[in-house]
């Protein structure tokens, strides 16, 4: 496990600009396998998640290379074969491998994903959209069976019971060449969720209606690459670092960004009185202002983003009042609660209500990056502290920010990432 250690009181000056997104990038890779052809995908974000997906392709006898953030998959050698448990449990995503390889093969054996620790997170939908499609779903100890019948997947109408992306996105990669026309209603909405569906139709799939609630596919019968998909910016990524310049910056510019992506982020921060200026795919935040509190209440798109609800706490700890967060999505996402508390932070969770209040007298301390979220929201705190944090676990910070330590030191930031061999969860 790595640590990260960071100096407090430190202003973030200069000029950041985000990487693709994670979600996108962990949803392409997968779909890669569904491809005749070898596929090229650009901008592919240089964090952990895609490391352990290039674990469980090689698995599969599909090699990858990943350089300066071009990832070549050549998926025309896969085999079926078991996949490896330790990569699988290392992320959310994972489960991806169940709607694409039943598309590929017409079965599929994955075992249960991990991800972050942010309360439970069934996969009911996902199983509700295989079994639509004519699957036959099995599970067996940590592990899930799935299998299409002898004529293959047909499509069908699914309406899912909530708006999940994975089950848009794990149901979409089993319908794509599955028999006639699969209609998707309820769907999310979420930018990964058209990036996705944009990367298969450039590969002559037939998807329509990905970004709003009803998603139509026609199955066709390959998927051949022609041209280099280039992921969408990560939006969590550009929120986190706007989030800090307002919270504790002197003069940042965010590059990279897709602006509509973050309308209701943005909107929070202007109704907080954070100055910002928008630009065609910039945004500069000034830093300084004097901030009101807020009520931040989670979504799915275009809400307010659960991702997004750590990452902008230290900036609400600044406001002169009681701010509240709600995550309707993971009430129990809280794992920053107790170590910001550590640090002198006036922060509080009760009946699925955080209550955060304004906290001038912040203090460096030894704490633990129980998922990514939480992670990084620790490490906007400690900039803000007086003396030095030491952020244990920072393995989870490195499972969807990708190149944080370069960024943050040419935001001017001094911080250190070391490798700790004690066990995980020691402080
Ligand atoms: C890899 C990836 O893209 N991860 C994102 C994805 O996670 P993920 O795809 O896992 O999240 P979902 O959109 O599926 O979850 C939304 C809500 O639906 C519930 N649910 C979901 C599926 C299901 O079968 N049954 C069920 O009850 C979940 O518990 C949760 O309360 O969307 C989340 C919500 O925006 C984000 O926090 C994650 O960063
Ligand atoms: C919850 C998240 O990721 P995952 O779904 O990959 O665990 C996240 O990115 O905040």
């Amino acid at each position: 496990m790595k640590k990260m250690i960071v100096k407090g009181e430190q202003k973030l000056t200069g000029e950041v600009t985000v990487g693709g997104a994670k979600n996108s990038a962990v949803a392409l890779i997968p779909a890669a396998i569904l491809a005749e052809t070898p596929v090229k995908l650009d901008s592919v974000p240089d964090i952990l998640d895609v490391h352990n997906l290039m674990i469980i392709l090689r698995s599969m006898n599909v090699e990858s290379h990943f350089n300066h953030g071009v990832l070549e998959i050549d998926p025309t050698q896969i085999k079926k074969a078991p996949l490896p448990g330790d990569a699988i449990r290392s992320l959310r995503a994972s489960y991806y491998f169940m709607g694409a390889l039943l598309g590929k093969f017409g079965e599929a054996t994955v075992g249960f994903p991990g991800g972050d620790d942010i309360g439970p997170r069934p996969i009911d939908q996902h199983i509700k959209g295989f079994k639509a499609l004519g699957a036959v779903v099995e599970e067996e100890g940590n592990k899930v069976h799935i299998k299409a019948g002898s004529e293959g997947l047909k499509g069908a109408r699914i309406f899912f019971d909530l708006v999940s992306v994975g089950a848009t996105i794990n149901v979409l990669l089993a319908a794509v060449m599955a028999k006639g026309t699969t209609i998707m209603e309820n769907a999310a909405k979420e930018p990964e969720i058209v990036d996705l569906a944009t990367f298969l139709n450039n590969m002559g799939a037939k998807i329509r209606g990905a970004g709003t609630d009803v998603i139509r596919i026609e199955g066709v019968d390959s998927l051949k690459a022609t041209n280099t998909h280039t992921v969408i910016p990560d939006r969590i990524e550009a929120g986190t670092y706007l989030a800090f310049a307002a919270a504790n910056g002197n003069g940042v510019l965010v590059k990279n960004v897709i602006t509509e992506h973050l309308d209701p982020f943005i909107a929070k921060l202007q109704e907080m009185g954070v100055r910002l200026e928008i630009n065609e795919d910039s945004i500069y935040v000034p830093g300084g202002d004097l901030l009101a509190p807020v009520t931040v209440k989670t979504a799915p798109y275009p809400g307010f983003a659960t991702d997004l609800q750590q990452p902008i706490t230290p900036l609400l700890l600044k406001a002169k009042g009681t701010s509240q967060v709600i995550d309707t999505l993971y009430p129990g996402r809280v794992l920053h609660i107790k170590e910001m508390q550590s640090m002198g932070a006036n922060i509080s969770s009760k009946d699925g209500i955080i209550t955060i209040k304004n906290s001038e007298s912040l203090i460096g301390s030894e704490v633990s990056a129980g998922e990514i979220r939480a992670g990084v929201s620790l490490l906007g705190l400690a900039l803000m502290s007086k003396g030095t944090t030491v952020i244990n676990n920072a393995d989870n910070i490195l499972r969807g920010y990708e190149r944080i330590i370069d960024k943050l030191r040419g935001l001017s930031i001094k911080i250190e990432i070391i490798t700790d061999n004690r066990e995980d969860g020691d402080k």
